[in-house]
């Protein structure tokens, strides 16, 4: 059959929304708050009232009831634009521009299809906010099925390797995996010869340009991804995972407007459900599968983060040991560090 499958559908659908084009969601078609155009919102209000769907995170923020749980369904004012409905979606403003409503959300049934749009644009690594109207799909629009996954289920598969030397050792590789359905690629280096025999000395490292390329103070990820390449080439081997997974999951977009948040006033935490996302929207599964693809079943994790050694133990993958990875703390990072141990449970 040459026609798409529902994953292939799904990534159709992400890709939509990030153009500001709607899609067909259950009955609803639903866009971007992030990306949608005036021109578009004011077709989509021709066909019906608007309504909004923010995640319940957001919601608190804004005072909104959250009837549906984890996500709130706000009936958008006729008088309202996209000018307004982003004020709605980010948090950038809140304080200069505290008063968004009243705002009216629904409490009827049938959130379902708000719920996976509003989960399809956090795929997306927009912001998590969709606008849309009860109305058939028109000719042309992407419509989600029923079955479809919003995100990557299958593991990524390896797509090339090659030897790199590197700087800490001369025998380096590194593999480059995809995601199945079109997603990020993440990479796997390889340092010195792996003796798959023994637990490996593993370090699950999520993307940070900030930290990893300008050396920005404002985290430990820097520190972090050196310390860990120096620790594999001093033990004789390792496994540097590099995944795409920048700002734990939401992007770099929405990382730097965490960021802003956080100049506000807002710690780490915080600025993420301001957002109205999770503190961590990471799935730690990729980590596991990606060990498994490459033989691994035992490992020594440099980490300090409980939830990365929990999934790899669920996912059959064996913690023989964990080797803490505490580097780079300075005056601007101090807080951060300190809030992700008291706040997400990271290790001494
Ligand atoms: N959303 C958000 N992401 C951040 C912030 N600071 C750093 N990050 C991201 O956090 C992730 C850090 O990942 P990891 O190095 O795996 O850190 P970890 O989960 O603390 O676990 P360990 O370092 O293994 O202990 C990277 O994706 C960074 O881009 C922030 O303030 N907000
Ligand atoms: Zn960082």
């Amino acid at each position: 059959m040459l026609s798409p499958t529902p994953e292939e559908l799904a990534a159709r659908a992400r890709a939509d929304l990030r153009v500001g084009l709607p899609v067909a969601v259950g009955g609803v078609v639903l866009a971007s708050v992030e990306t949608v155009s005036a021109a578009r919102l004011a077709q989509m209000r021709a066909a019906g009232p608007l309504v909004m769907a923010v995640t319940g995170r957001r919601a608190e923020t804004l005072r909104a009831r959250a009837y549906d749980g984890d996500v709130a369904r706000i009936a958008v004012p006729e008088t309202a634009d996209a000018a307004w409905l982003r004020a709605v979606a980010d948090p950038a403003d809140d304080l200069r521009m505290p008063m968004k409503g009243p705002l009216r959300t629904l409490r009827d049934a049938g959130a379902a299809p708000w719920r996976r749009g509003v989960a399809l644009a956090k795929a997306a690594q927009l912001l998590p906010a969709v606008v849309g109207v009860e109305m058939a799909a028109p000719e042309g629009i992407t419509v989600l099925p029923e079955a479809a996954p919003v995100a990557a289920e299958a593991p990524p598969h390896a797509v090339s390797a090659a030897r790199v030397p590197l700087a800490v050792h001369r025998a380096g590789r590194v593999h480059v995996f995809r995601e199945g359905d079109g997603g990020e690629e993440h990479y796997a280096v390889e340092i010195g010869m792996v003796d798959r025999s023994r637990p490996v000395l593993v370090r699950l490292h999520s993307a940070c340009f900030t930290g990893d390329v300008l050396g920005s103070l404002k985290c430990d990820c820097g520190p972090q991804l050196h310390a860990a390449m120096d620790a594999m080439a001093g033990a004789g081997a390792g496994i540097l995972l590099y995944l795409n997974q920048e700002g734990r999951g939401i992007g770099l977009a929405n990382k730097m407007r965490a960021y802003d948040l956080q100049d506000q006033g807002f710690d780490t935490v915080e600025a993420n459900h301001r957002l109205g996302f999770e503190d961590d929207e990471r799935d730690f599964r990729l980590g596991a599968a990606l060990l498994g693809r490459l033989g691994i079943d035992a490992v020594r994790l440099m980490t300090n983060n409980p939830r990365k050694i929990e999934m790899m133990a669920a996912q059959g993958i064996r913690v023989a040991e964990r080797v803490p990875l505490h580097v780079g703390r300075g005056a601007e990072n101090a807080g951060y560090l300190d809030v992700k141990r008291m706040k997400s449970g990271h290790l001494e």
